[in-house]
C-alpha cells in the first residue's frame, strides 16, 4: 500500500495529529472538555475512560462525524478543520465505529463500494479488498451477504474498508469486545503489522489487558476531561481501571447459588435448519435452566448463538410447542411477546436498533419493549398511555443501573454504548422476570459498569429466576456461571459445572472437542 509515513527525518519529530483545548457541549453536558493529545507516527495510542467519559465525542470530532464547539485539531503540523468523514479519509484518517454501519441486504464488496469517496466497479473492489484480507490476516469473502455474516465478520468489512482508503491514522472504537480470544489475537497481529508499517493507531478498549499488551501510550478521561496520561505496560489492569473510574473496581459477590429443581427454561430436541447459506443449523440442542441458576452459553462466533437466540426468544418459532418450555409452559409456537407474557425477558446481542430504537427516547423504548407484559400498569383500563408512570419506571431503571446520561429522557443514540447496555439490561431486570436470557451482557461496557451488570444477573438469580448467558466472555461467565455450555457448529455441548470447568476444557470444546463427551470427564477424555 502507498502512502505510509515515513518514520525517519523531521516529519516523524512531529506528532501526526496534535489537539488542543477540543470541547464539544451538548446543551448543557460538557461532553469533552478542553482535551490535550498528541498522537505520534508509528504507535498504538490506549484511549481510556469509563461509559460516558467522551471517548466517543473526542474520536467523532476526530473524523469530523461531530463539530467541535471549541478547540483545535492539528493535522501533520497543519491546522484543520474536518467538516466530515469524507475530508478525514482525504487526510488520512480512518476509523471503525462500535456500532456497525453496514447494510444487511447488500454485499460485503457492495457495502464497501458504499463508503468510497471514488466509486469503483464491485469486480474491482472484490479484488482489492481480498488482497487487504490476505496481507493483514483479515479473512473475508467479498461475495457474502452482510446479513449472514457473525459480528467479528462484520468487523472485518468495516476494517478493511477503513485500509482501502489508505490511512495513516486509525481509530478503532472497542474493536475486540465483539471477537473471541483468538479472533482478538490475530486483530492484535494485524494491529502490529499496520504499526509496523509506520501507521498510527487511536484504540478505544476496555479491556485494560490487552491494552497493556498492544499500546504504546494511553490517554485517561473522566467526565470529559483528560486526567492522566501513562505508560500502560508499567501499569496493572487494576491500576488503570482506578484512573478510569477514580476509586476501586467492584467485586461481583456470589453468594453459594441457591438453585432448586424447578425447571424455568427447558429445551428439548431443538433443530432450526439455516435460514440462509452463511446461517447456522441448529442440532439437537437441549438445556435446561433451573430456579436460582445460571447457565453460560460460550462459543466462537458465528457456531449458533444467534439462532439459539431467535430460537429461544420466540424471533424464530418451533414446529412443536414443546421444543421450548417457559416456566412450565409450552412457548414453542409463541413469538417473543407471547413469551414474555409466560415471564421471560430476552436482551439481544445488538443494543443499538435491536434491543432498541435509536431515534426513540428511553421512555418511549421502555414502553415499546413493556406495553404487553406490563399493560395495566402502563396503559390503564382504558388503554391509554400513562406517561408519568412509563417515565418514573425508566427513571426507576436509570437509576438501579447507574445510567448516566446528559438529559432526562434522551433518545438511545444519544447515550454512550455502555450506558445504553445498562439502561436495556436494567429495562427487563425492572419486570424481576423468571426468565432472563441474554446474548453478551457487558459489550462494551466499562469494568465498574461490567461488574454492576454482573452482579445485577447474579442477584436476579439468587432471587430465585433462571438466567441464561450467551458471551464470548469466557472471565464473564466463570465468573457469575453455575455451569457452562459451549455452542459448537450448532451444536451446544453438556454443560460443564463450574466447579469442573476450567478455560482449557471449555476452549477444547469451543474449538470443536466432542461435545457429548465432556460432562464431567477429565480434559483427556474430550479430545
Ligand atoms: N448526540 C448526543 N447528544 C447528547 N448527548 C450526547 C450525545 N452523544 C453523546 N452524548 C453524551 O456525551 C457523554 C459522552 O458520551 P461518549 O459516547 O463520548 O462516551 P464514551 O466515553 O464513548 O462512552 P462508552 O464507553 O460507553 O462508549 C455521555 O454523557 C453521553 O450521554
Amino acid at each position: 500500500m502507498g502512502g505510509v509515513v515515513d518514520s525517519t527525518g523531521d516529519a516523524a519529530a512531529e506528532p501526526l495529529l496534535e489537539v488542543r483545548g477540543l470541547s464539544k457541549i451538548f446543551g448543557t453536558l460538557k461532553a469533552c472538555d478542553s482535551i490535550d493529545l498528541e498522537i505520534r507516527r508509528g504507535e498504538i495510542h490506549a484511549l481510556l475512560g469509563e461509559n460516558g467519559a467522551g471517548k466517543s465525542t473526542l474520536v467523532k470530532m476526530l473524523f469530523g462525524a461531530l463539530e467541535p464547539t471549541a478547540g483545535t485539531i492539528r493535522w501533520k503540523g497543519q491546522e484543520v478543520a474536518i467538516r466530515s468523514p469524507g475530508e478525514a479519509r482525504r487526510l488520512g484518517i480512518g476509523m471503525v465505529f462500535q456500532h456497525f454501519s453496514l447494510f444487511d441486504a447488500l454485499t460485503a464488496a457492495e457495502n464497501i463500494i458504499l463508503s468510497l469517496d471514488d466509486p469503483a466497479p464491485v469486480s474491482a473492489v472484490a479484488a482489492r479488498a481480498r488482497e487487504l484480507s490476505r496481507a493483514y490476516g483479515l479473512p473475508l469473502d467479498p461475495q457474502a451477504h452482510v446479513g449472514d455474516l457473525s459480528v467479528g465478520e462484520r468487523q472485518r468489512i468495516e476494517i478493511i474498508r477503513c485500509l482501502l482508503q489508505d490511512p495513516e491514522l486509525i481509530i478503532l472504537d472497542e474493536p475486540t469486545s465483539v471477537l473471541t480470544p483468538q479472533e482478538a489475537d490475530k486483530l492484535f497481529d494485524t494491529l502490529e503489522t499496520l504499526r509496523s508499517e509506520g501507521r498510527s493507531i487511536l484504540y478505544i478498549s476496555h479491556r485494560l489487558e490487552e491494552v497493556k499488551r498492544l499500546c504504546d501510550r494511553a490517554t485517561v478521561l473522566r467526565g470529559g476531561r483528560v486526567v492522566g496520561h501513562s505508560d500502560p505496560r508499567r501499569e496493572t489492569a487494576a491500576s488503570l481501571a482506578r484512573m478510569m473510574v477514580g476509586g476501586d473496581v467492584p467485586v461481583v459477590v456470589r453468594d453459594k447459588p441457591a438453585a432448586t429443581r424447578e425447571a424455568l427454561l427447558e429445551v428439548r430436541g431443538l433443530n432450526r435448519k439455516a435460514g440462509h447459506p452463511f446461517a447456522v443449523s441448529l442440532s439437537e440442542i437441549e438445556l435446561t435452566v433451573h430456579a436460582g441458576e445460571i447457565l453460560g452459553v460460550a462459543g466462537v462466533a458465528g457456531n449458533g448463538q444467534g439462532e439459539l437466540f431467535e430460537a429461544i426468544s420466540g424471533e424464530a418459532l418451533q414446529e412443536s410447542a414443546d421444543t421450548v418450555r417457559i416456566c412450565g409452559h409450552a412457548a414453542g409456537r409463541h413469538d417473543i411477546t407471547g413469551r414474555r407474557l409466560m415471564g421471560a425477558a430476552f436482551v439481544p446481542e445488538e443494543r443499538l436498533g435491536h434491543a432498541a430504537a435509536p431515534f426513540m427516547t428511553l421512555t418511549q423504548n421502555l414502553l415499546l419493549s413493556r406495553y404487553r407484559t406490563d399493560a395495566r400498569a402502563f396503559l390503564g383500563r382504558l388503554g391509554i398511555i400513562r406517561n408519568a408512570v412509563v417515565a418514573s419506571a425508566a427513571k426507576r431503571v436509570s437509576t438501579a443501573m447507574d445510567v448516566r446520561k446528559g438529559s432526562e429522557d434522551p433518545e438511545a443514540t444519544a447515550l454512550s454504548g455502555g450506558n445504553l447496555q445498562k439502561f436495556v439490561i436494567g429495562r427487563e431486570l425492572d419486570r424481576q422476570p423468571r426468565v432472563l436470557v441474554v446474548n453478551q451482557p457487558t459489550w462494551g461496557v466499562d469494568a465498574g459498569a461490567a461488574a454492576r451488570i454482573r452482579q445485577a444477573l447474579v442477584d436476579l438469580a439468587k432471587g430465585g429466576s433462571a438466567v441464561l448467558v450467551i458471551s464470548q466472555d469466557l472471565d464473564e461467565l466463570f465468573e457469575i456461571c453455575d455451569a457452562i455450555a459451549v455452542m459448537h457448529g450448532g451444536r451446544l455441548s453438556t454443560p460443564v459445572p463450574i466447579a469442573e470447568a476450567t478455560y482449557e476444557k471449555i476452549g477444547l470444546l469451543m474449538g470443536g472437542a466432542r461435545p457429548e463427551a465432556t460432562s464431567g470427564l477429565p480434559l483427556e477424555e474430550t479430545v
